[in-house]
């Protein structure tokens, strides 16, 4: 089939943080943008976003359930699942359509691709990079890498006879599953066993290590895993060797202790993987390094000379908040120039993050392992949430928020904190690790009101030890 071909000065390819590069700045400059899925990409369409509308719907049906302990007669009846995935999506499906259209019929400069893209190495005559989609061919002088990743699927689960579902599609399942099982310990499976737990259905985790969050501080992992335990049916060092599906429907997992077990749902959430290995960069002289993702320099610079990379495909961080920070670097960098001397830097120092459980959990810095490996002379405090006023009104009996400190200098090096609005109470740890501020000026250097639940933050500052 023959290709059209267009020349542009900048080609992005994805359309996630990626297609907030194009402002003002770049008017004068001819676009294209690729897009092989539904525009607007993971955060918009499949994740954060979608994920935190389900995950608030959740938190409502928790609270009718644990009503009871504040004297206040309710029962959850029921959830209209169709209602709860028609509140999301109709929310975020119309943003999406809106990006698309903004983009497809209102930028002169810019033309939108529809399509998956790969490189083709460079045009002989030109010296453009050479971009090829199924029908089209587009040669381009510059190129941003805005790729990101996808869900890693185990290969005794792809291979199985049984249908899965990833984040991807799990959300607009028709209806609520009786019986759900969650492969996977970290953020996906968290987030998920939460919302599916809370609107009704029996959760069961198959977790491949000895806890949950294993990658999170060792006292959250613990206790977050205890809960969960509580709660959900969570099977801890064991794998799902095998799959099949009975002749209702029923999807049987085989596990690698010799036993099976019944699903009406199964759900992989066992990591995600950087797209660069889709895009033909060896054609472009850029390698992978040994997780897949692209590597560059601190300005987001690849190997290969005006070619630049933001987010999940080449960050350390599947976060979209450091997606977005990497996406303003690129973005003022590409106005500067590639060779200019004062390039933008992506700041790493202080990534926090967050999962949306029950209860929420956030953390920012250092876990104490961490701390100590790292030689530091460390001084720790774990204040419960039970122990301040705002945590007696919650009746909260699991909430804790921990700080890690360096001794010597006073400064925070870590916190983490899981308990109701944990990702709103760390937000003054994240201000103070980045404007390297001691846990004695947060603490004192200002007022935090009563009975706030910061103040559990504020408590577990003031608890710490210096000599
Ligand atoms: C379920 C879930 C929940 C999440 N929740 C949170 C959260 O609460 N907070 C948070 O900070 N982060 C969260 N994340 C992570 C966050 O969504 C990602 O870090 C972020 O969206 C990455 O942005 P990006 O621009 O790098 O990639 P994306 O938004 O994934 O954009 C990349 C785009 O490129 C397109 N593409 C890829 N290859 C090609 C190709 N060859 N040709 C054409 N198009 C291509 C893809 O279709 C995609 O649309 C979540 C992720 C998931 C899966
Ligand atoms: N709230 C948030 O910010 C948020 C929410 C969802 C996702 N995310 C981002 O998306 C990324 C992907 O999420 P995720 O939960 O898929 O990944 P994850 O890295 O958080 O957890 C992956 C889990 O799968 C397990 N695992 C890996 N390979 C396995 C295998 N072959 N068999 C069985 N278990 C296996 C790991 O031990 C781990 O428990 C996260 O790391 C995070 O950066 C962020």
């Amino acid at each position: 089939m023959s290709r059209t071909t267009h020349q542009v000065d900048l080609a992005i390819i994805g359309s996630g943080s990626g297609n907030s590069i194009p402002d003002e700045r770049f008017d004068d400059r001819s676009i294209a943008i690729f897009e092989e899925s539904t525009y607007g990409g993971t955060c918009l369409n499949v994740g954060c976003i979608p994920t935190k509308m389900f995950v608030y719907a959740a938190e409502v049906a928790e609270k009718v359930s644990e009503a009871g302990r504040y004297g206040v007669d309710a029962t959850l009846n029921g959830v209209d699942w169709p209602a709860i995935v028609g509140r999301v999506f109709g929310r975020i499906d119309p943003i999406s359509a809106g990006g698309r259209e903004y983009r497809v019929d209102r930028c002169p400069n810019i033309t939108v691709f529809e399509s998956h893209v790969e490189f083709d190495g460079r045009d002989a005559a030109t010296g453009r990079y050479r971009l090829v989609t199924a029908d089209a061919e587009v040669l381009a002088i510059e190129v941003v890498l805005a790729a990101g990743s996808r869900s890693i699927i185990p290969p005794d689960i792809a291979s199985g006879a049984a249908p899965f579902h990833t984040s991807d599609d799990v959300m607009r399942l028709p209806e609520l599953p009786a019986r759900i099982t969650i492969v996977g310990g970290g953020y996906i499976a968290a987030e998920f066993a939460h919302v599916f737990g809370s609107l009704g259905s029996e959760v069961t985790l198959v977790v491949r290590g000895p806890a949950l969050l294993r990658h999170h501080d060792e006292e959250v992992s613990r206790r977050f895993t205890e809960l969960a335990r509580k709660k959900w049916n969570v099977r801890l060092d064991t794998e799902v060797t095998a799959t099949s599906t009975l002749a209702d429907g029923t999807v049987r997992l085989g596990l690698d202790d010799g036993t099976t077990l019944d699903t009406d749902a199964l759900l992989v959430a066992t990591g995600r993987k950087p797209n660069g290995d889709r895009l033909n960069l060896g054609s472009v002289g850029i390698h992978l390094d040994e997780h897949g993702a692209v590597t560059c320099d601190v300005h987001g610079r690849t190997q290969a000379e005006r070619i630049w990379t933001l987010g999940d495909v080449s960050s350390p961080y599947q976060l979209k908040h450091v997606a977005n920070h990497e996406q303003r670097v690129v973005q003022a960098n590409l106005v500067k120039g590639w060779d200019a001397d004062d390039l933008e830097s992506f700041d790493h120092r202080y990534v926090p993050s967050a999962v949306f459980t029950h209860p929420q959990i956030a953390t920012v810095g250092l876990t104490e392992a961490q701390a100590r490996d790292a030689g530091t002379r460390v001084t720790v405090k774990v204040q419960e949430y039970g122990d301040v006023a705002y945590g007696w009104a919650m009746e909260d009996t699991t909430g804790f928020c921990k700080i890690v400190a360096d001794a010597d200098t006073g400064l925070i090096v870590g916190a983490h904190i899981m308990g109701p609005q944990a990702p709103t109470v760390i937000q003054p740890v994240i201000q103070a690790l980045s404007f390297g501020q001691t846990a004695r000026e947060v603490a004192r250097g200002q007022y935090w009101i009563h009975p706030g639940m910061p103040e559990v933050l504020e408590n577990a500052l003031l608890g710490l030890e210096f000599d």
